[in-house]
């Protein structure tokens, strides 16, 4: 295999192809990836699935045999070619920042710019900085740097290497919660008004639901990885059949837009393709704004009518499109297409029974709760 630059790829397919047997001693796993070229893709799955093995060898950094890597119409391996990793058009965001103690946050990002010909930039430095609220930081040391302020200046000079894929592996995994509520805005404006795709690898759903926009889903016996799903965020976490949705965190996601707010009782009106929602927010929200909410499968209930007499204020119209055992035997899984938005119940297998429910039959979806992200 010789080292070469980036060679074009035969037609012009857009999107991340990755096709690798990643073999250890004590692990394999094999994935064969069409991932979109644009937007968020989390790669998921417990300790040990092999996510951290899958990005570093993306970035080049372990070499497998028989790999291939195409990114947006360009061949970054295959059966001839080796792009090395520091000739890849890529920013690497690890776990700990690891940035020059000896260098304030100005030289820091300014190492990130050194090799890249001002014509290539793809991220002004202004704006890296103010994507990432690092304005006010800029001349300090990162020992007096929190963890979250620390992780921000890593991620604005990953920026500023004008990459063409972005890597991200448990960028929030060394903070605590507070830190970590704190940096995911900043991550999600980066979603919102960066068009650079994003590789992240996660094992926290959470994260995963505010950010991804695909869900790759790794997982497997010990020591045989496998990619058990690779598909829109939305659908993958409302598919029954994987282990995301059997676990009583099991939750999925709605995206919605902001109609309207009643300051007496303070709740946010959100509207969706399925319906319109209400729920409480502190304050306003500028009409029209997108939101993402979480919605956990244990919040939603399943009735054959919309029942009035009821506090759950959100009652949506949807059809049953699948139905499971969960992870316990008194409980099952019903999934719910609500308008083209897929939901989850986990409700009783009492009632499950008394119901009589079955797929295709519409219901009435009843969320007690969701979560405003983002
Ligand atoms: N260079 C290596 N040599 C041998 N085994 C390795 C190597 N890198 C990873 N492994 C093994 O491959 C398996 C997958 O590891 P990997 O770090 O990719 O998982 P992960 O899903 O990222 O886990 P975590 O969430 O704990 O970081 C583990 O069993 C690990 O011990």
């Amino acid at each position: 295999m010789s080292e070469a630059a980036l060679a074009p790829a035969q037609g012009t397919a857009q999107g991340i192809a990755a096709r690798f047997a990643i073999a250890y001693p004590g692990f394999t796993l094999r994935a064969d990836l069409q991932l979109p070229g644009h937007g968020v893709t989390a790669l998921f799955g417990a300790s040990g699935s092999g996510k951290t093995s899958l990005l570093r060898a993306i970035a080049g950094l372990e070499r497998h045999a028989g790999g291939y890597l195409a990114v947006n119409g360009e061949v970054w391996q295959d059966a001839r070619h080796f792009v090395p990793t520091h000739r890849r058009p890529l920013g690497y965001v690890f776990q700990e920042a690891s940035l020059f103690a000896h260098l304030d946050v100005a030289r820091n990002l300014d190492y990130g710019l050194r090799r890249i010909p001002a014509a290539a930039r793809r991220v002004p430095r202004t704006q890296a900085i103010d994507l990432l609220g690092i304005g006010h930081l800029l001349q300090r040391r990162p020992d007096t740097l929190s963890g979250g302020e620390r992780q921000r200046v890593a991620i604005a000079r990953a920026l500023l290497t004008a990459p063409q894929l972005l890597l991200m592996d448990e960028p929030l995994a060394a903070l605590d919660a507070q830190r970590k509520a704190e940096i995911l805005p900043y991550l999600a404006r980066l979603r919102a008004e960066l068009d650079i795709p994003v590789l992240y690898v996660s094992h926290a759903l959470d994260e995963v639901i505010q950010l991804a926009d695909h869900l790759v889903f790794l997982g497997g016996e010990k020591g045989a990885g496998q990619v058990l799903a690779s598909g829109p965020i939305g659908a993958t976490l409302a598919r029954i059949d994987l282990p995301t949705a059997q676990s009583a965190s099991a939750a999925v996601l709605i995206e919605a837009t902001v109609q309207g707010y009643d300051s007496a009782y303070e709740l946010l009106r959100l509207g969706f393709a399925g319906g319109e929602l209400l729920a409480p927010h502190p304050a306003p929200l500028a009409p029209g704004a997108p939101l993402r909410l979480q919605v956990q499968a244990r919040d939603v209930s399943v009735a054959l009518a919309p029942a009035p007499g009821s506090s759950i204020l959100n009652r949506l119209p949807a059809t049953i499109t699948g139905i499971s055992s969960a992870d316990t035997p008194a409980h099952m899984l019903v999934s719910l297409d609500a308008g083209g938005t897929p939901l989850l119940a986990r409700i009783t297998r009492f009632s499950c029974d008394q119901l009589h429910l079955t797929v295709g039959m519409p219901v009435w979806a009843q969320i007690k709760a969701v979560a405003l992200l983002g």
